[in-house]
Formats: structure tokens, sequence, C-alpha cells
């Protein structure tokens, strides 16, 4: 059994449904420590071959074995492997990776080996040395003479430390001087024990070998042995590893490095995309904030009143009554019965209480009232302190204590006059309540209050604790009937919900048995649409992106087609399909990466220049970007950006080795 032998090797080409016959059956074997040179006319299908040993090919008839294992009976993985690790390519053109040094070219292969870092590099500068580029380690392929590119490719070709070295043409490119050193080079390599395949169609490059194997017309012609092959040196075993995602990342970075402008290009574009979405969002929910912060400025939006649903009362006593005094008895009567259906009891207030994102109830009382100054006289709103006043719409002074009353600006005006309004606090105010007692007959409530503050509000609210209510009212033996309870919801987003809940509570008669007043649910629908029309606008801004994700796909696939040949090359070298794949991929990640910080820094641009230039307009920072909408950012970007290489890194994974290498 050979190290290497090739039973019966057919190929043939359909070139426009004719069949072209290239290898018609070609049987050879090979020994480590030999120097084949396969010789033949341009065109022979010396190439073709050289594919198929070097496991790139595998559309051909017959077989090819390795230490008596047919490479026919390999699945992919096993494939990759052969070539990673038994196979040391070295091309006519070169094929060095345009974008990485001399010595990250050695060091691609070096990386599918298990040696530390430090040792890879040290071994790469040893194999240049070898090849006599010590001085040209950091030097880029286009820096390169012909020669000098061949040797690199030499040396990584035995950076992997492969057992065989397929040499195709690899002095076709060359003059006599650099063919000479590069041939030696070779020589050299196999009398370390490797088996070095040359093709050749120069008979004096074929003359380095130790056997020349003549190629005609798809056949063997004959073969010369020159020489006996050189002895194999035992070696340490050389450990191996595919390509990770971490070292094609960095080849992308070498690449994007090289391409600079066309990427930044692309970072800028997609990051347009991304800080209008950012703004807009932002833009949402700072107009959100605002129109909140006006509202809840004045009002309680959380603070709903209840009042009960009352039908009217029946004057069929009155229009009965034969006399004045039970004219009066009927229509004081309907007042206490008004009263009666009016009150919202404890029951009712528990039943409130009941309900789901209800925080808690509180029972207050309202009623029209006389409230008096001197010889100022004004109608006015009487009612319990609750929480629905808010603290902050308190101007001057504080709530009311007992026997104090929180008075509306305008009546503060009426008292004092519209200037000296503000010197209506601490002043003495009498109101007075017509009313019934609990005798039926009528009764009039009097009581001066001590003001204790004035709310901003243009109203003649007045504003009384409720036990300074109730005693008012039980000193003229009236019945204190509360006839509002404040509802307070946790919190703005369950308003409306507590509200229609309110709304379907039925009493005994089946029918609606509350009403409620209360701005939360009108918070509530603002919010809605204005988070409806960030939403169209995020949206549209969103058509930005998808402009950038075309951009991206046309920018990867530009790429990989200009890159087919290098693609070539790293599944000649043994990376895999994935790894092919993810090289596109992490071009991607970095775009979205990139484009998403700068299309943030944009965004805070853009919300710094916004926020200044609206301040002194209305003193609120109207553009609010968050940081919820910075991380939906950076994943939308992020996404995009991968989701856009799906299709290019497909394709380049994809791509025949073989054609890959042919592209020109
Ligand atoms: N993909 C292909 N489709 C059709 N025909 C092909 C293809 N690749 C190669 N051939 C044909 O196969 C024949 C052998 O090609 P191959 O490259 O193996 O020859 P070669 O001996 O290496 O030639 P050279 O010394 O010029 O490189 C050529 O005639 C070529 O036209």
């Amino acid at each position: 059994m050979s190290f290497l032998e090739l039973h019966d090797i057919r190929k043939a080409y359909t070139l426009n449904h004719q069949e072209n016959v290239i290898l018609k059956g070609i049987n050879l074997n090979f020994e480590r420590g030999e120097f084949i040179s396969i010789l033949g006319e341009s065109g022979g299908g010396k190439s073709t071959l050289m594919n198929i040993i070097g496991g790139l090919d595998h559309h051909y008839d017959g077989d090819v074995l390795l230490d008596g294992q047919s490479l026919r009976s390999m699945n992919v993985r096993q494939m990759d492997r052969y070539r990673r690790e038994t196979i040391g390519f070295i091309f006519q053109n070169f094929n060095l990776v345009s974008y990485l040094t001399v010595l990250d070219n050695v060091m691609l292969s070096l990386k599918m080996t298990k040696t530390s870092h430090a040792k890879q590099v040290q071994e790469a500068q040893e194999l240049l040395k070898r090849v006599g580029l010590e001085q040209q380690t950091h030097q880029y392929p286009n820096e390169l003479s012909g020669g000098q590119k061949q040797r690199v490719a030499i040396a990584r070709a035995l950076a992997s430390d492969p057992d065989i070295i397929i040499a195709d043409e690899p002095t076709g490119a060359l003059d006599s001087e650099n063919t000479q050193e590069v041939m030696d080079i070779l020589y050299s390599i196999a009398a370390e024990g490797k088996l070095v395949i040359t093709v050749t169609h120069s008979q004096e490059v074929a003359d380095y070998g130790t056997r020349i194997v003549h190629l005609d017309d798809g056949q063997i012609h004959d073969e010369l042995v020159i020489g006996a092959p050189f002895d194999v040196v035992d070696k340490e075993p050389t450990r191996y590893r595919t390509l990770g995602f971490r070292q094609m990342f960095r080849m992308s970075m070498q690449h994007m490095r090289r391409m600079w402008l066309r990427y930044l290009l692309i970072i800028f574009g997609s990051s347009i995309g991304i800080s209008s979405i950012v703004v807009m969002l932002g833009l949402g929910s700072g107009i959100q904030n605002y129109m909140n912060h006006q509202i809840t400025s004045q009002v309680n939006p959380t603070a709903v009143q209840v009042s009960k649903k009352t039908g009217k009362v029946s004057t069929a006593a009155r229009k009965k009554a034969t006399s004045a005094a039970a004219y009066k008895a009927a229509v004081n009567q309907e007042q206490v019965t008004a009263a009666k259906n009016a009150e919202v009891t404890t029951t009712n207030a528990k039943q409130l209480a009941a309900i789901k994102h209800v925080k808690s109830t509180k029972l207050g009382y309202y009623t029209s009232t006389q409230a008096s100054y001197k010889k100022t006289t004004v109608t006015a709103s009487l009612q319990t302190d609750n929480p629905t006043i808010l603290s902050k719409t308190i101007k001057n002074g504080s709530r009311p204590g007992t026997n104090q009353v929180l008075i509306g600006r305008k009546l503060a005006k009426k008292m004092m006059g519209k200037k000296n309004y503000r010197k209506a606090l601490n002043k003495k105010l009498t109101v007075k309540l017509a009313t019934v007692n609990r005798k039926n007959q009528a009764a009039t409530v009097k009581q001066t209050l001590t003001v204790s503050g004035i709310t901003g509000s243009d109203d003649t609210s007045v504003v009384v604790l409720p036990k300074t209510v109730k005693k008012m009212l039980t000193a003229k033996n009236v019945a204190y009937r509360p006839n509002f309870a404040i509802v307070q919801i946790d919190k703005l987003a369950n308003v409306k919900q507590v509200e229609h809940k309110i709304k379907a509570i039925k009493g005994a008669d089946k029918k609606q048995q509350y009403n409620y007043t209360g701005i939360g649910d009108l918070i509530d629908s603002l919010n809605t649409y204005i988070r409806l029309a960030t939403n169209v606008l995020t949206g549209v801004a969103g058509i930005a992106l998808l402009v950038s994700a075309i951009m991206i796909i046309v920018v990867l696939y530009v790429s990989v087609s200009e890159r087919t040949r290098e693609i070539g090359v790293l599944r000649a070298l043994g990376a895999r399909k994935r790894d092919i794949s993810h090289l596109f991929f992490a071009e991607a990640l970095t775009i979205g990466v990139l484009a998403a910080i700068m299309g943030l820094l944009f965004g805070e641009g853009w919300q710094f220049l916004g926020n200044m230039a609206i301040y002194n307009l209305i003193k609120y920072p109207i553009v609010r970007i968050s940081g919820a909408a910075m991380l939906g950012g950076i994943t939308v970007s992020v996404v995009i950006s991968l989701l856009a290489a799906l299709a290019p890194a497909h394709m380049a994974a994809r791509l025949d080795p073989v054609e890959s290498l042919s592209h020109e």
C-alpha cells in the first residue's frame, strides 16, 4: 500500500451539451519523501488532477486513497480536515490574501493548529526566514515581487505542517532566477520527507523531481524515476483545530480596515436610520411626558370623582299641597329626598374600593353656597378637601385646617380686588348654606372661616375639611350626607379600566348607579394618540433602516464577489463553509454595532440641539431618548445587519472552491 494512490481517475466537463473528457483513467502511486513532477501540455488536465488530489474537486470517477483510506468515503467535515491537515497548496498565481501582511498570510494556516499564539508567530517568522523573507514580514502582498509572493505562498503551505505539498505551476509566473529559488525550496521540503507534487509544462522545472510523470491527452504517458525518495523524518505530530469565529472576525476587521472608506460610508448611512428612529421615539416620549406634565400639574389624573346617578325627585306632593305650609313641607321633603338619593354611603365606598386597581376611596361633600366678605357676597361651590385638589395648585397659603377655607382665585379677587387678591389670605369669610334640617324645616347654616390658601384656578370654589362641614351642619341639626367619593387608582394606565367598571355597577333597579368625572381616560387616550403618531413616525424613519439593510446587502455581495478567490484559498487551506459565512457575518456584526454607536451619538446630538432650540419656548426637554430606545436601536441595528448578511454569507459559503480559485 502506497502513501497516496490514484485509482483510475476519470474526469469530464460538459460544455454546451458536449462532454469533454479531461482525465481518462489515471493510476498513480506516491510515497512520502518523493518530489513528483507532473509534466504536460497546457490544458492537459494537470490542475484538474491536482484539485482532485487536494480534495477540492469531488466530481470525478475513480478513487484517491490516503494511507488506504478512500477520499470518497469521507464526509464534508473529514474533507475539510483532509485539506487542513494533509494538504498544502501552492498556486501559480500565488493567491495571497491581499489585505493581510506577509506574516498574517502565513499565520492563516498556523491559526488552524493548536499551538499558542506566541509559538505561531515564532513559527511563521522562522518559515519566512527559511524562504528568505524575514525582512518583509509586515509588508503587504502588493509590495512584493512575484518570486517573493510565491515564497510567502510556500511558507503558508508549509505552516500547517502538511504531509503533501501540491504546487500547481509554482514557477509559471516567475523568471528563471526566481524559478530556481522556488524549486530549491520545494526540493528541500521533499528532502524533509514530505510528498511534493509539482505540476509544470516546463521540462527544466520537471527535472527537479525525483520522479517525472508525463501526462498526455488525459493519460499517463510515461514515468521516469530520477532518484530515490527521501527518507521520512519523524516529526512531532501537529494538533489541529478549525478557524473559529474570533479568527474570522479578526480577518474581517483587517479587510474592513483596508476598505475603510466604503465601510465608513455604509456605517454612516445605517447610523442615519438608527438615529432617526431613536430621535422619533425620544420625541414621542418627550411630547407625551410634556403633555402629562402640563396636565398633571393642574389635576390629579388618577383620582376619579364618583357621584350617584340620581333620577328626578317626584314633585307630586308639592302639586297636591293645599296650603302654603304643606307646599313648603313638600319642597323641603323633595330636598331631603334628593340629598338622600345622592348620598354616597360607606357601603358604596366599600363597593368602589373593591374594584381592581383602586387604592382607596374617600367620601366627600359638595354643595352650593353663598360666600360673604364684608359687603361682598358671591355664589360659590363648597366642597370638602380631597385628592383631586393638588397641593401644587395652591399658589398662596396652604390647605385648609379646621374652620379654615381654601378659596379659588376668582373669589379672592372678588373679596379684595383684582390686584390685592393675595391679601384674602387669613381673612374671615362667611359661608352660608340654605338647607333642610332633620325635622324637615328649612335651615340656614352659617359659619365664618379663615382663608388658609388661594388656588391658582380662576373660580369661586371654597374648600373645607369634612369635619368643618360636619360640625357646621350638625350644629343646626342638619344631616351630613357625603355626595361624592374620590376613588384613587394605582396608576394612570388603569384609570380607563376602573372607570368602565364603575360605570358597569348596577343598582337594585338594574340601572347604572354611578357617574364619574376625571381626566385620566382623556390623558390615556391622548397618550394612545401620541404613541400612535410616534409609531407612525418611527415606522417612516424605519424606511431609512430598510434602505441601509439593502445597502449592507449590496456591499456584502460586492465583498463576496471581490473575495471569491480568497474564499477559494481559504477553502483550500481547510476552512469550513461555516468559517466562510462567519467572515461575512462578522462584517455585518461590525457594521451593525458601529452604526448603532454612531446612530446613538447622532441621536444624542439631535436631542441636545432640539432641546436647546425649544427650551426657551416651553422650558421642557421635548426630546427624551430613553435607555430602552437606545437598547432597541442597538438591537435593531445589529439584527438588521445580520439579516442583511444572511444571503451573501450563504452564497459565499456555498461557492465551489475550484471555481472560486479560477475566478477572474
Ligand atoms: N470548469 C470547467 N468547465 C469546463 N471545462 C473546463 C473547466 N475547467 C477546466 N476545463 C477544461 O479542462 C481542461 C484541463 O484544464 P486544466 O486546468 O486541468 O489544465 P492544465 O493542464 O492545468 O492547464 P494549464 O497548464 O494551462 O494550467 C482545459 O481544456 C479546460 O478548458
